[in-house]
């Protein structure tokens, strides 16, 4: 494709992409290999929990983060900013979003400058891939600004060496990964699953939990990549059955005992869960959220407001999610998920 092809198919008006954030159903992860990074074998759900992306020209590359606006929960009658705190979100040349559209700039041929606005509904930190999702977001936002027209497989590959979850956030659904978790094979299931997030108001470092995988294998208190094709075919069979309780009793992943031994008061989270009457308590990904299984939204209002009760932040979705999508303007402003 030629430069002027691609200015004549880009858009002179700013462009509003939406990534999800994902929760991690089975996670199981093999030793560290050569190039620091561990094979994983992981099943990823997207939800409905998003980040959005303006990508507006600007006369120079930036970037600047507010937080999410929150629709109404069913039954309330106003909105409010999202719980997120923006403190661990960089500004500079390090933030995802802003690496992205540099990349794509840069591979394509074919960016101005663009000053990207970054709407945050994922918690920061928190193991929900926030930070891949506005990667992914960017990616087709700029795409679409800029006309350049890459297929979303393309965008995949070029966010793959951003992080290894960017991949992922740019297609959604429910996908099964391996490799570092970049390489993806999508999942059937027709069952819409409601799930309650339970930030735990601090962050945790991936890298960090990764070594301290690695020092608790070592020790031989964890095993690295146990029994890997059964768990993930009782998720699977759990996943086409659409059968809440049997995917709650699969849910799995190796980084918990890690994640828990670096943040305590994760297992005492896990069990106010299950309590309240999650019928699956997981910590999603690196962590330290806390993704809970319900039997359906209901329920997810029922176990989000016993949570709430006893003091605890909790936030609703539902999955699975579509991947990295433009937002047409008039749909900008709706379709924010709920929560408290
Ligand atoms: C744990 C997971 C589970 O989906 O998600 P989060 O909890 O971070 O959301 C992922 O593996 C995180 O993926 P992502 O956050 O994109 O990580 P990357 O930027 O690629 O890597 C950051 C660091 O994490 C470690 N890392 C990541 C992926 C992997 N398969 N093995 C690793 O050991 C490495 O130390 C690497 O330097
Ligand atoms: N756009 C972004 N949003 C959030 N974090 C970002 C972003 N860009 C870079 N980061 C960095 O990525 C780290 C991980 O953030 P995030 O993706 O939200 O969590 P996790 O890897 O636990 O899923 C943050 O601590 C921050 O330093």
């Amino acid at each position: 494709m030629s430069r002027a092809d691609v200015h004549a198919r880009g858009r002179s008006r700013p462009v509003t992409a939406r990534a999800p954030a994902k929760v991690n159903l089975l996670l199981q992860s093999g030793p560290r290999r050569a190039d620091g990074y561990h094979e994983l074998l992981t099943v990823f759900q997207a939800l409905s929990l998003a980040d959005d992306v303006t990508a507006a020209p600007a006369p120079e590359w930036g970037v600047s983060v507010e937080a999410a606006p929150r629709a109404a929960a069913p039954g309330e009658h106003s909105t409010g900013p999202a719980l997120v705190d923006l403190s661990g979100v960089p500004l500079d040349e390090t933030n995802l979003a802003l690496q992205a559209a540099l990349l794509l700039a840069r591979e394509t041929g074919a960016g101005s400058p663009v000053h990207l606005t970054i709407r945050k509904g994922v918690p920061v930190a928190g193991g929900m891939a926030g930070g891949s999702a506005d990667a992914a977001a960017a990616l087709v936002a700029c795409d679409a600004l800029w006309g350049t027209g890459l297929a979303l497989d393309d965008l995949a590959e070029l966010g793959a060496e951003l992080g290894s979850d960017v991949p992922f956030a740019v297609h959604g659904r429910t996908a099964v990964g391996t490799g570092r978790g970049e390489r993806l094979v999508p999942v059937l299931t027709s069952a819409t699953w409601a799930w309650v997030l339970v930030p735990a108001g601090h962050e945790l470092s991936t890298p960090k939990v990764y070594a301290e995988f690695d020092a608790l294998v070592a020790a031989g208190r964890v095993q690295a990549g146990a029994e890997p094709g059964e768990r993930l075919r009782a998720v699977e069979a759990a996943l086409r059955a659409g059968d809440p309780r049997a995917l709650g009793a699969a849910l799995g992943n190796d980084l918990e005992a890690a994640a828990c031994s670096l943040a305590p008061a994760l297992t005492e989270t896990l069990a106010a869960g299950r309590a309240a009457g999650a019928v699956g308590a997981i910590v999603s990904g690196s962590g330290p959220t806390v993704a809970l299984l319900t039997e359906s939204t209901r329920h997810a209002r029922t176990v989000a407001e016993r949570l709430r009760a006893q003091g605890r932040r909790a936030l609703t979705a539902v999955a699975p999610a579509p991947g990295a999508h433009v937002l047409e303007p008039v749909l900008a402003s709706v379709g924010r998920p709920t929560g408290e």
